[in-house]
């Protein structure tokens, strides 16, 4: 028999603080090989959301299915433990899996490297190390583990912009060599236009996916103008505007004069699935796999 393909799948997803409902119906799919990027206002239930999937909080009602072989979370803050070299905060799950020090050491290593660390920098301790540099050691934990599947919770937010840039190429050289599956929580929707497959649109209280934009370009092949261009375009969409509370986009905006010649207008790479698939609310909680 076959094996299942590698995803990562909710259903029905719902869930409470007490009686405050945080998420109410959530469903998608993410395959092998996509970037998904989850959107929408702060407190709507992204983290709640991504903590879920990961597997952090118990699945109250609904159900989580993960039929990658391994899962990485790598959280908003680095969260190195301050007694461990750089190197050690690396090779921290490969220790935990039980692998001789010196294997581990070497991938640690390895992947420290691949990501712009330098070898002075990884006997360093996480206060002798810049922010760029302990989010660079975070994201090297999260992939030495050779991750099937990759949970973000907006890594990049602290980083300046050059790099975010740096750190956006090596993940995206990262996810195509090895068809990682990458949810990535942001409130940049520029960070969304420029990495991500699809892009879901969440709304508060409760949370829930609203839409989804499918984008069609391959995120190596995308360039400034046309992030800059999409990013604009998904921000007169009506689906995002209600989502962030923003009045609706005035008519025509964006678009020239009437008294200036209209160039060809290029045709959108950005696809719009809306309703997000409605998934029915299954009784009881569960979760597999992962
Ligand atoms: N452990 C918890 N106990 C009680 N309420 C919680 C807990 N964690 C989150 N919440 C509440 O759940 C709601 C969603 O929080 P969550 O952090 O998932 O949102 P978010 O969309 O990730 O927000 P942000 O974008 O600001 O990080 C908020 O109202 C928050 O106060």
């Amino acid at each position: 028999m076959s094996a299942p393909p590698r995803e990562l799948r909710v259903d029905g997803l719902s869930h409470a603080f007490g009686r405050d409902e945080v998420l109410a119906g959530i469903g998608f799919r993410l395959p092998a090989g996509e970037v998904a990027a989850l959107v929408g206002p702060s407190g709507c239930g992204k983290t709640t959301l991504l903590h879920l999937a990961a597997g952090l909080l118990t699945v109250q009602q609904g159900r989580v299915s993960n039929t990658f072989a391994t899962t990485a979370f790598m959280f908003q803050q680095p969260r190195l433990l301050p007694w461990q070299s750089a190197l050690d905060n690396i090779a921290l799950g490969l220790k935990a899996a039980g692998m001789k020090c010196d294997e581990r050491h070497y991938r640690a290593h390895d992947i420290a490297l691949r990501l712009g660390l330098a070898h002075r920098d990884l006997d360093k301790f996480p206060h002798q190390l810049s922010g760029g540099m302990q989010s660079r050691v975070a994201l090297a934990r999260a992939l030495v583990l050779a991750p099937d599947l990759l949970l973000l919770d907006e890594p990049f937010s602290a980083l300046d912009v050059g790099l975010k840039e740096e750190l956006y190429r090596l993940l995206l050289d990262h996810q195509a060599d090895r068809e990682m599956g990458v949810l990535m929580i942001t409130h940049d929707l520029m960070e969304a236009v420029r990495l991500s497959d699809a892009i879901l649109v969440m709304a508060p209280e409760p949370g829930r996916i609203v839409c989804r934009f499918e984008l069609s370009v391959p995120a190596a092949r995308r360039d400034d103008a046309w992030v800059y261009r999409h990013t604009a375009e998904l921000l007169q969409t009506a689906a995002v505007r209600e989502s962030f509370g923003l009045p609706p986009a005035m008519p025509g905006a964006g678009e020239r004069g009437a008294e200036a010649p209209a160039p060809a207008r290029p045709v959108s790479a950005l696809r719009l699935v809306v309703p997000a698939e409605p998934v029915p609310a299954a009784r009881g909680g569960s979760r597999c796999g992962g």
